[in-house]
């Protein structure tokens, strides 16, 4: 642009100014080419940073796509890793259990070696014992032969002895005066044994009649001096029969207080025939060969008024009665038995007192009148033994009745006949005991018809009277003149017509 003072300078310097101006544009427009061009290159490099980058992303998420494929190929190799570790872990205890077995095995293997041996020996020595038991069998047999010839022998000779003095026989003990009974001083027997089986009884002791006495005769008679060994020694031979397989009845008669529980039970430190009898089949039951077996049972009963008790059972209340029990006939038997009878099995002599003495406390606890009560019934212990001889297989059994009878005094004597129960209870004793001397009559009879069904006590041992049975009789007697009457009765004779002098 031209300005007025200046003229033709202003245009020059702008010309030379656009010139400048030109040359800076193309200068610039050179730079921007440049730039440009710069660019183009800038862009070409990105694009291919670009490119690459794509390229590198693509092959990026390829390894990744490679690690997840990876990392889960490692997951179940992990998973297979500890299924096989864990089978590892188990065949590893399997090994283990089966080396322990293998070791066991080794030690019972071992045990087995050595109990082989042992049995090989013991084998030996098995072979060496049957040898020396064929021995001993023989031997045995020998011995075993041996003792049945002797024991038949024996028992021949014992039934050829008992035979002689008959199978039933009567025996008379005395029993000593009691201190009560030594009156002023007066210690007289009315009994005297002028032989050694014959009984004499003074019938009075003074006045015109004093000469006046009566003889018995008896199988064998106790004096008062005798002791209970010398007692059992005569009842022995019946026991013996008992081992020999008979049937044995052993009865004490007489009237109360006359010693017939003193002859069967004894006293505690004077047992009598009961005890020693069990003692005695116990030591030669002790003394059988292996060979022959012994089984022992008893019971006991009590018959009082014609009823039986079983003195062994269990009593229905502690204050109340035994029940009575009822008696059959056994046709097996051939006699009467009684129905339930309680029977204990018996091995040795504490169980005998163990028993006896459970019966007595029965008998006592039955009655409020224990004394009298057992004055005027009948006690009856049974042994039942069973011998086996398993060599000739032969069994025995035998029958053993211990019999304390009841009181055999007289109506008379034996209370007022208004006392309707002593009336009741003289009457059944009377009886039962009058039915026992008809039975012991017909058998010494030989009567056909033996009238055992007329008393409980007399069905009851109907098996063990008469037959091959043994009887023994006790007869006991008071020596006491105020018991005449009653030891006149007890010997089967009529008490004297009037009173005895002095008496
Ligand atoms: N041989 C004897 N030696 C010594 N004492 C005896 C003898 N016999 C009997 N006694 C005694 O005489 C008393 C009566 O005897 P025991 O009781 O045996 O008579 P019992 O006939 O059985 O009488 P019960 O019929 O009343 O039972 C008892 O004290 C008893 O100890």
């Amino acid at each position: 642009m031209m300005t007025g003072g200046t003229g033709g300078g202003g245009v020059h310097s702008m010309e030379d100014e656009m010139a400048v101006r030109q040359a800076e544009l193309r200068a610039s427009e050179a730079h921007v080419e440049a730039l440009e061009a710069q660019l183009t290159e800038k862009s070409g490099a990105l694009a291919d940073s670009l490119a690459h980058l794509a390229k590198s992303q693509s092959r990026l998420s390829a390894c990744k796509t490679q690690l997840t494929d990876c990392k889960a190929q490692l997951d179940v190799k992990e998973l297979e890793l500890t299924t096989l570790e864990s089978k590892c872990n188990t065949l590893e205890a399997e090994l283990k259990e089966k080396d322990d077995l293998i070791a066991k095995q080794d030690d019972t293997d071992r045990l087995l070696v050595d109990q082989e041996r042992q049995l090989k020996q013991a084998a030996s020595r098995f072979r060496d014992l049957e040898v020396q038991m064929r021995q001993q069998e023989q031997g045995m047999k020998e011995v075993q032969s041996k003792y049945t010839a002797e024991y038949s022998l024996r028992r021949e000779l014992h039934e050829i002895v008992q035979e002689l003095r008959g199978n039933i026989r009567v025996l008379c003990r005395v029993r000593p005066l009691k201190p009560a009974e030594y009156e002023n001083g007066d210690e007289s027997s009315i009994v005297y044994l002028p032989e050694e089986c014959k009984l004499r009884l003074t019938k009075y002791n003074e006045g015109p009649f004093a000469d006046m006495y009566q003889e018995f005769e008896f199988d064998h008679i106790f004096p008062e001096t005798s002791s209970q060994e010398e007692v059992f020694a005569a009842v022995k031979p019946a026991v013996q029969s008992l081992i020999d397989g008979f049937n044995v009845c052993i009865f004490a008669y007489g009237q109360t207080g006359s010693g017939k529980t003193f002859t069967m039970e004894g006293v505690d430190d004077n047992r009598g025939v009961n005890y020693r009898a069990l003692d005695y089949l116990f030591d030669v039951v002790g003394s059988f060969p292996p060979t022959v077996e012994a089984d022992m049972e008893i019971s006991m009963v009590e018959i009082y008024n014609e009823t039986v008790r079983d003195l062994l059972a269990e009593r229905p209340a502690a204050d109340e009665k035994l029940q009575a029990l009822d008696i059959k006939f056994s046709v097996k038997d051939n006699s009467g038995y009684v129905v339930g009878l309680e029977m204990r099995n018996i091995e040795n002599m504490e169980q005998v007192e163990g028993v006896l003495a459970e019966g007595h406390s029965n008998r006592a606890t039955a009655s409020t009148r224990m004394n009298e009560h057992s004055s005027r019934s009948h006690a009856i212990v049974s042994v039942f033994l069973t011998v086996t001889n398993k060599l000739e297989k032969r069994r025995t059994v035998s029958k053993l009745h211990l019999i304390d009878l009841a009181g055999s005094e007289r109506l008379s004597k034996s209370g007022c006949t208004s006392d309707d129960t002593r009336l009741k209870e003289s009457q059944a004793i009377n009886k039962s005991l009058s039915a026992l001397a008809e039975v012991i009559a017909s058998l010494q009879r030989r009567d056909k018809h033996i009238p055992y069904r007329n008393t409980k006590l007399t069905f009851f041992l109907q098996d063990s009277l008469g037959g091959k049975a043994k009887t023994l009789m006790f007869v006991n007697l008071s020596p006491h003149k105020t018991d005449v009457s009653e030891s006149l009765s007890s010997l089967g004779e009529s008490p004297p017509p009037f009173p005895s002098a002095g008496l």
